[in-house]
């Protein structure tokens, strides 16, 4: 056991280290089970937005819920956005989600106003899935959460359409498409600092939340969801889930569990009470997917694999096994001490007790420091391979080789 480590940590500043318990929960096999809840959405969705609107004043009620009173963001016609994608033409998508299809899209830099294709600046339109209920409640958490906030790590909403059956939301583009993208769906491997920038992009963003005068619980923390401007900056996105957090230090209790297999901490998968630190949970998730290139959730692995978190966690805090487990595609690009203090930090995000979990804030500072450490990566193997040095990595949006259209995520709770 000489080389595993103990709790509290004797580098970090702050106070993360402190429970070393390792509990195997399997969130993976309690999940399906908590999914039944019988409480439908409509009664937590209403909660939010009750919650939503004593906080903000001067929203407008419609017939079927309340949107807040966003004057920054531009309302188009649908017309109007159908001109700006081409008529939604299956060549100017960009991606899929659970909810619908994001095309590219081009409007007028100043007004915002449709253009025409190659006048103006690109933008992502989100065509959501109008039939089901659980489409327009994600349209409108959308818009009201992005209406309220405004930060350089949360991917900024420019404008929504709301037109009989038709919900879309139009949003800054992200040339350089999700994290899920390029630790999943590419061949090429996905640099070590540029996963770690976008890691303390992500945690800036996900701190702010937490951190801004109400807390925002953001429900829906993973890779394909932190998306990337064109030099990897990392801006989180889909607000369809966010809820306000309680006053006080209470815990958020939702009706209905949802959310994406894999990341969803288990106190919320076991009793659907929700924390700002059930977001810290599904951080950790992210880190461990970054060190290890494998995703958090694969039923196509062995038995017990499956799950990330379940079957890594044990191999977190002995060092030795650390290194076995990081992504093979960028050896030589971080430090032993890098990949010890990454896995530090990611078992105490994924602690079973979300007390014990560290705030955001604290998540970011030691990410910060982790950059700082890794001064001298071992130019050995960065020679003998040199297709994986960062200097080669180039990626479009929506270029040849990239993924544009795939399955829904395996998200859970809704019916889509
Ligand atoms: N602002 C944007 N700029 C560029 N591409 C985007 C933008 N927003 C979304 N996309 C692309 O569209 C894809 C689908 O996004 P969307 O938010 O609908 O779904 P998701 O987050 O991947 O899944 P789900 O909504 O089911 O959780 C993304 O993976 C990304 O490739």
């Amino acid at each position: 056991m000489g080389h595993c480590f103990s709790y509290p940590s004797s580098t970090s500043k702050t106070d993360l280290h402190n429970n070393g318990t390792t509990n195997n929960l399997s969130n993976g096999t309690k999940f399906s089970s908590t999914t039944a809840t019988t409480t439908s959405s409509s009664i937590e969705r209403r909660s939010q937005f009750s919650e939503a609107a004593s906080d903000t004043s001067g929203g407008t009620m419609s017939h079927s819920g309340l949107l807040l009173e966003t004057p920054h963001l531009k309302v188009y016609s649908f017309m109007e956005l159908k001109t700006a994608t081409k008529n939604f033409k299956p060549d100017s998508m960009l991606g899929q989600g659970g909810f619908g299809k994001v095309y590219r899209g081009w409007v007028d830099t100043k007004t915002l106003a449709p253009s025409k294709v190659g006048s103006g600046m690109i933008v992502a339109v989100k065509r959501l899935n109008s039939d089901s209920f659980q489409g327009f409640a994600e349209w409108r958490s959308e818009v009201n959460f992005l209406g309220m906030l405004s930060h350089p790590n949360l991917v900024k909403l420019l404008g929504y359409c709301r037109e009989d059956k038709e919900l879309l939301l139009v949003y800054e583009f992200m040339p350089k498409g999700s994290l899920e993208t390029h630790l999943f769906r590419r061949n090429e491997s996905f640099p070590w600092d540029l996963r770690i920038k976008i890691l303390i992009g992500a945690a800036r963003g996900l701190a702010y939340l937490h951190g801004s005068q109400r807390e925002v619980i953001y429900r829906d923390f993973k890779a394909s969801n932190i998306l990337l401007d064109s030099k990897y900056d990392a801006k989180i996105s889909d607000f369809g889930l966010a809820k306000l957090g309680p006053s006080q230090e209470k815990s958020h209790v939702t009706t209905r569990v949802m959310g994406t297999q894999g990341y969803a901490a288990p106190e919320y998968m076991a009793t659907g009470h929700l924390y700002v630190k059930s977001d810290v949970y599904a951080f950790g998730v992210v880190l461990l997917e970054v060190m290890t290139g494998l995703r958090a959730h694969d039923p196509r692995r062995p038995n017990g694999q499956e799950s990330l978190v379940d079957w890594l966690r044990p191999e977190l805090s002995c060092k030795y096994k650390v290194k076995r487990i990081m992504d093979q595609g960028i050896k030589g690009q971080y430090t032993s001490k890098v990949a010890n203090e990454m896995a530090r930090i990611t078992l105490s995000c994924i602690e079973p007790e979300p007390k014990n979990r560290p705030h955001m804030k604290e998540v970011l500072d030691v990410l910060e420091q982790i950059r700082k450490l890794n001064v001298v990566p071992d130019t050995k193997s960065a020679v003998a391979s040199p297709s994986r040095s960062p200097h080669h990595y180039h990626y479009r949006a929506g270029a040849a080789g990239v993924e544009r259209k795939r399955a829904p995520p395996g998200r859970f709770g809704v019916g889509k």
